[in-house]
């Protein structure tokens, strides 16, 4: 069983004007028509639409052959990789952890990860776990200069050498990287490394059906094909179908919408933890599409019933800026409950009820308190748990995320605004070619003064060399407070 993801709106409809849904359905199939001709802003990033129905066979024969390879020469593989190059593929490995889908006749490795941070704890303590394993190491950046990953490469492969001998390292690596350009591209190049493409016209964050999460997958066994398939059911459903029933467009509507009535917060939330790096992957789609220009939907997630017992005072009854999405999935398996009458912990009126049961009515306990507390609720359904419904729900996030940002008149697929504390950063870590902005930030982390000289040469003169105002000094004072 499987099939499109679907919404229903039913129950934040009561925060949403009737004629503006309308009118909004109007303008998302208008969006919708611009991001297939590929005529909106950053349509060179718009390839993934495609990837469902476009990926060669030979290419998914190699991404298989590649990781059956990995299979038999490690109990042990480090994906490693940031972001985009990190958050699909962990999505796709929990959510369909235990799957009897997965290949049962090879023995699979353990997959773990790393070059998601720059802690030196998570990394020590990762080397230690891999010490006496067969490791191999599948490294993942489109640019091939990101630093987490960068470093956390480096490592590895200087224990891989360590271990192994220069050559056979050889054959426990695979680079997943930009076609031509980058570091990591001529790295793989001069070391003669195995490596797959990462299209030029797909950014990180749409590109968990490319090798980027395919190989992952592939090597924890499971079925990409039907991944695939599954995200050409929803591609169909999503750029196929007329705004009436179109349950990605209504969703990129309901979500606008609910934001212009002044819910700046998306809390997405699940009742089966194996949805939560789903959540984290969802972050980061939406978060770096929509955050730009002083505009966006703050996305964040929890998972319940856990968090409900950390946020959910917070929901019910905290600032009432946030509106909840609900992704439901059915559990695979279930659980039933046995317990005799006069049982000491008064559990005995859930006597033959099954976890599954329970966690369906806190779940529609949970909404109906939501609702009545002021959040509006999104629902939306996943048919199963299963390889093809994840690419559904992939391609499903993705067309919601980028109609929606056109119509919120930006850019969806660029994310300029990440490179700031970046160059900070390596201004810090005295790369090259970064020294004057190195003695800039030293000067003014050495005068406790957050102004940067040009920052305040600027704002002055564009105010004629005004004198300052009082908000200006009001700001200046909390800042050398700091
Ligand atoms: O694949 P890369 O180039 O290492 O980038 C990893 C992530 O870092 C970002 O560029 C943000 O810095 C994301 O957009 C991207 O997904």
């Amino acid at each position: 069983m499987s099939g499109p993801i679907r919404l229903d709106s039913t129950w934040a409809l009561d925060h949403i004007d009737a004629e503006e849904i309308d009118r909004g359905m109007k303008g998302a199939a208008l969006q919708l028509q611009l991001l297939v001709n590929r005529k909106g802003a950053g349509s060179e990033y718009t390839g993934w639409l495609n990837l469902p129905v476009d990926a060669p066979d030979s290419l998914l024969a190699r991404i298989e052959d590649v990781a059956a390879g990995f299979r038999e020469q490690s109990d042990t593989v480090v994906v490693c990789g940031v972001g985009g190059s990190y958050l699909g593929a962990r999505a796709g490995l929990e959510f369909l952890a235990g799957l009897p889908s997965r290949s049962a006749t090879d023995s699979l490795p353990d997959i773990l990860f790393a070059g998601n941070s720059l802690s030196s704890w998570q990394l020590r303590k990762l080397l230690d776990r891999l010490a006496g394993h067969r490791f191999s190491v599948v490294v993942i950046s489109k640019s091939g200069t990101t630093l987490e990953t960068a470093v956390a490469f480096h490592i590895l492969k200087t224990e891989l050498v360590r271990r192994f001998g220069t050559e056979k390292t050889r054959t426990r690596i695979v680079a997943i990287t930009d076609s031509e350009h980058g570091t990591l591209r001529d790295l793989a190049r001069d070391e003669g490394l195995v490596t797959f493409d990462l299209p030029r016209d797909v950014g990180g964050r749409y590109s968990v059906l490319t090798p980027v999460g395919l190989l992952p997958f592939a090597i924890a066994g499971l079925n990409i094909r039907a991944m695939l398939q599954g995200a050409a059911e929803q591609r169909t459903a999503s750029l196929g179908s007329p705004a009436a029933t179109n349950d990605a467009l209504q969703y990129a509507v309901a979500r606008r919408l609910l934001n212009t009535s002044g819910k700046g917060i998306e809390l997405l939330t699940s009742f089966e933890p194996c949805l939560h790096f789903v959540g984290e992957w969802w972050k980061q789609l939406f978060g770096e599409s929509e955050g730009k220009d002083g505009k966006g939907i703050f996305p964040a997630s929890a998972e319940f019933t856990t968090d409900l017992h950390s946020l959910g005072q917070f929901v019910q009854e905290g600032t009432r800026s946030l509106f909840e999405t609900v992704v439901d999935v059915p559990a695979p398996a279930d659980v039933p409950f046995l317990c005799d009458t006069d049982s000491p912990d008064e559990l005995a009126y859930l006597n033959g009820r099954s976890l599954s049961a329970m966690n369906h009515d806190a779940r529609v306990g949970t909404l109906l308190a939501h609702h009545d507390g002021g959040v509006p609720v999104l629902q939306l359904t996943m048919p199963d748990v299963s390889e093809r419904s994840f690419g559904a729900t992939v391609y499903f996030f993705e067309v919601a995320c980028a109609v929606g940002g056109y119509m919120l008149g930006i850019n969806p697929f660029d994310q300029p605004g990440v490179e700031a504390y970046k160059h900070n950063m390596f201004a810090l870590l005295a790369k090259p070619g970064t020294e004057v902005e190195a003695a800039d930030i030293r000067s003014r982390l050495a005068r406790g003064q957050l102004t940067s000289i040009e920052q305040d040469t600027t704002r002055r003169n564009g105010r004629g060399g005004a004198s300052p105002t009082a908000s200006d000094e009001l700001t200046s004072s909390r800042q050398s407070a700091l």
